[in-house]
């Protein structure tokens, strides 16, 4: 389970870019995190797995608290950044190497594991050139191959799908949903609405740092009017006053 209980974060003193944010996803669950551009979804994400300290409030994930506790609570999940163009110096396999090595994955589990994601995300032939070579879509998925190599519980992704060709954002979502019924939590950020319409359990919808809305589908679709589209709903929750 991962929990955001009062968090906030302001930067420059000014900018408060998360307020007050609450907000509990339990196992099982693929959660949408929606908002539009500078709404503070990045903001949390970095929170939440520790890049950035929270001005105030309190994050755990399964029960281990990411200020107090930060070595345990780092175990529990793997991440994804928005911005994959990292290690760019390694070869893929040195990567995922470096990521076993960091999360001590022994080494026939780690071979099988790094064997079985190359293959679905058809990286095979990949691994042994540069990652300074890649497209976009292969850093992408070199990223999130390292972020798996331990078998996380916690999936956490910041705008996963960006920049995948449409096999490997259909293999990563199958993963997701095949991850969420094990019983573990997958929580994602994303700009496209049809994305969490037809993926998530539940979605939140974040505009200007605050949480407008926490539900599952369902609850989001009855918010609405007769006859008005979700993207409408949205529109609505995330406008400029
Ligand atoms: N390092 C920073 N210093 C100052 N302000 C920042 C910083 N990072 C983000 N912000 C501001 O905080 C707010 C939230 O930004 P954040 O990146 O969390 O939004 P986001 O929802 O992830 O946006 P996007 O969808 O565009 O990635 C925005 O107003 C942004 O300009």
């Amino acid at each position: 389970m991962i929990s955001f209980k009062n968090v906030t974060k302001v930067y420059g003193g000014t900018v408060k870019a998360v307020d007050n944010l609450t907000l509990d996803l339990y196992p099982g669950e693929i959660y949408g995190f929606l908002g539009p551009n500078g709404a503070g979804k990045t903001t949390s994400i970095k929170m939440l797995t520790g890049i950035l300290r929270q001005d105030s409030g309190e994050i755990t994930i399964n029960g281990k608290n990411m200020l107090t506790d930060p070595l345990e609570a780092k175990k529990e999940f793997g991440y994804v950044p928005d911005n994959p163009d990292m290690f760019l110096r390694l070869k893929g396999i040195e990567f995922l190497n470096f990521m076993g090595d960091i999360y001590q994955v022994p080494g026939d589990v780690r071979k099988e594991r790094i064997e079985s994601l190359s293959r679905r995300f058809d990286m095979e032939s990949a691994l042994g050139d540069s990652i300074s070579g890649y497209s976009h879509g292969m850093r992408q998925k070199i990223v999130l191959m390292g972020a798996l190599v331990h078998e996380p519980s916690a999936w956490i992704l910041d705008e996963p799908m960006t920049g995948l060709d449409p096999k490997s954002s259909y293999m990563l979502k199958e993963m997701m949903r095949d991850h969420a019924d094990k019983g573990n939590v997958v929580f994602f950020s994303t700009h496209v609405l049809e994305v969490a319409e037809k993926l998530c359990d539940k979605v939140g919808i974040i505009n200007k740092g605050k949480l407008m809305f926490s539900g599952t589908m369902e609850e989001l679709r009855q918010l609405a009017k007769e006859n008005e589209s979700l993207e409408n709903i949205f529109l609505e929750m995330t406008k400029d006053e």
